[in-house]
């Protein structure tokens, strides 16, 4: 049973979560449809990169030293072409990415040459290995190609593809459940009655959780009451790796989430000394883990952005996503904090040799349009101020 009566910090939270992190099994998964997933294991060159010594310019190959002389051209070698061995005294016609024709070192790019009737003027002084991309520049077989661990962004999807992969091993997503409480929500479509509000937590995480590497097993609005909660718990953590809830966590007479996992699992930790998101709280139910959003809007946002990020990337094996990147900004806001840390939703602009952090004037954690124009999340220490122009630490949201 966690202890109900004091705060605790978001390393606490993100140690909690960490106890017994390990990546989920993995599979083999099309290159095509491997984007931001993480490599399960770690992959070797299968040749060399680029395969063969090739031109960097459209131009002419020779041997350096005949340079400074005027030259007959002796063959023309277009990319996807092979070359034969170059005759001595002479030079080849060559584009980019064509193989270098045998005993050429290297190549002048067309500009620099005098095209004359009995041949190219070649000017003196040309190097070997001029405009030359050796094979096995980029890499040679055997070599490390990507780690294990790596979270295949588009660059490595291009590199592995440059390399004959068209499949790769990768962890298997974790399986969501995403439970939503609060009997006061409907979904857009539906009419309001008095007091009923939309659920728009809903839109919010089914967009971004999949961001972070989550597959949504479940999807449900849950009745409140404690017998309703109980029965979806237990039902979501037979099939799903983590079950996420929003709202029900705070101590109102409705909040039942925390009574009704601890009825089947454990709760490990209630309450952080964070706004937004103060009732976050962590449990388990057997080898299934529980997160509990605040309700509030922006607390759900930022509490996926700290803690279910984290957990997911966790559950993926990538160490990427244990932390978010962080930048040092200029405040173009003033604020002062009292007995919480604030993660303040700020927009950050490069201006030329700084960032500038301008931020949502109402930062209440009800107020998600604060978070819609956000792509950082300034931390602000318990008991202090902020004034324009002082220097900011500011989380970047890049899932
Ligand atoms: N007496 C106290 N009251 C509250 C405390 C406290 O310490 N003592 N903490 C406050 C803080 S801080 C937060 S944050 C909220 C979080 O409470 P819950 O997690 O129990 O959330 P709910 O009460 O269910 O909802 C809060 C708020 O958010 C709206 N909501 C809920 N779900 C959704 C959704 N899916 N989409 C849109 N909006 C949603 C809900 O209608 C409420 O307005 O508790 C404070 N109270
Ligand atoms: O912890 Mo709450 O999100 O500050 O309103």
């Amino acid at each position: 049973m966690a202890d109900s009566g004091r705060l605790h910090t978001p390393q606490q939270a993100l140690a909690s979560l960490s106890n017994g992190l390990a990546p989920l099994s993995w599979e083999w998964v099309a290159l095509e449809t491997a984007g931001d997933r993480v490599l399960a294991q770690t992959l070797h060159a299968r040749h060399d990169t680029p395969p063969f010594d090739n031109s960097a310019m459209d131009g002419y190959a020779l041997r350096a030293e005949d340079s400074g002389r005027v030259l007959s051209v002796s063959q023309r070698i277009m990319a996807g072409q092979q070359a034969a061995p170059l005759e001595r005294g002479t030079c080849a016609r060559i584009f980019t990415g064509a193989p270098m024709p045998e005993g050429a070192d290297s190549v002048i790019m067309q500009e620099e040459v005098e095209v004359r009737d009995e041949g190219v003027f070649i000017p003196a002084g040309l190097k070997v290995g001029n405009s030359v991309r050796l094979q096995g520049r980029e890499i040679t077989t055997d070599e490390v190609l990507v780690n294990q661990g790596t979270r295949l962004n588009s660059a490595a999807l291009g590199f592995l593809a440059g390399q004959g992969f068209d499949r790769v091993p990768v962890y298997r997503k974790p399986r969501v459940a995403l439970l939503f409480t609060g009997d006061e929500l409907r979904l857009p479509g539906e009419a309001l009655a008095p007091g009923q509000i939309y659920n728009g937590n809903r839109f919010m995480l089914m967009d971004l959780l999949p961001r972070f590497g989550a597959e949504l097993s479940l999807v449900e609005q849950v009745p409140d009451t404690l017998e309703d909660m109980t029965q979806a718990l237990a039902r979501a953590s037979r099939q799903a790796d983590v079950i996420v809830t929003t709202g029900g966590v705070s101590v109102g007479d409705a909040d039942y989430v925390r009574r009704a996992l601890e009825s089947l699992g454990e709760l490990d930790l209630w309450r952080l000394s964070i706004r937004p998101g103060k009732p976050l709280a962590l449990g388990h139910i057997n080898q299934c883990r529980f997160v509990g959003l605040a309700g509030n809007p922006v607390s759900s946002f930022v509490g996926a952005w700290l803690f279910l990020r984290p957990l997911l990337g966790g559950l993926q094996g990538c160490d990427e996503m244990k932390a978010l990147p962080a930048v040092t900004a200029r405040a173009a806001f003033s604020t002062e904090t009292a007995g919480r840390d604030h993660y303040m939703r700020v927009t950050l602009q490069w201006e030329g040799d700084s960032y500038r952090a301008d931020a949502f004037e109402d930062q209440d954690s009800s107020v998600l349009r604060s978070c819609v124009a956000a792509n950082a999340l300034a931390v602000i220490k318990s008991h202090s101020r902020v004034a324009p122009g002082d220097s900011v630490s500011c989380l970047l949201l890049v899932s």
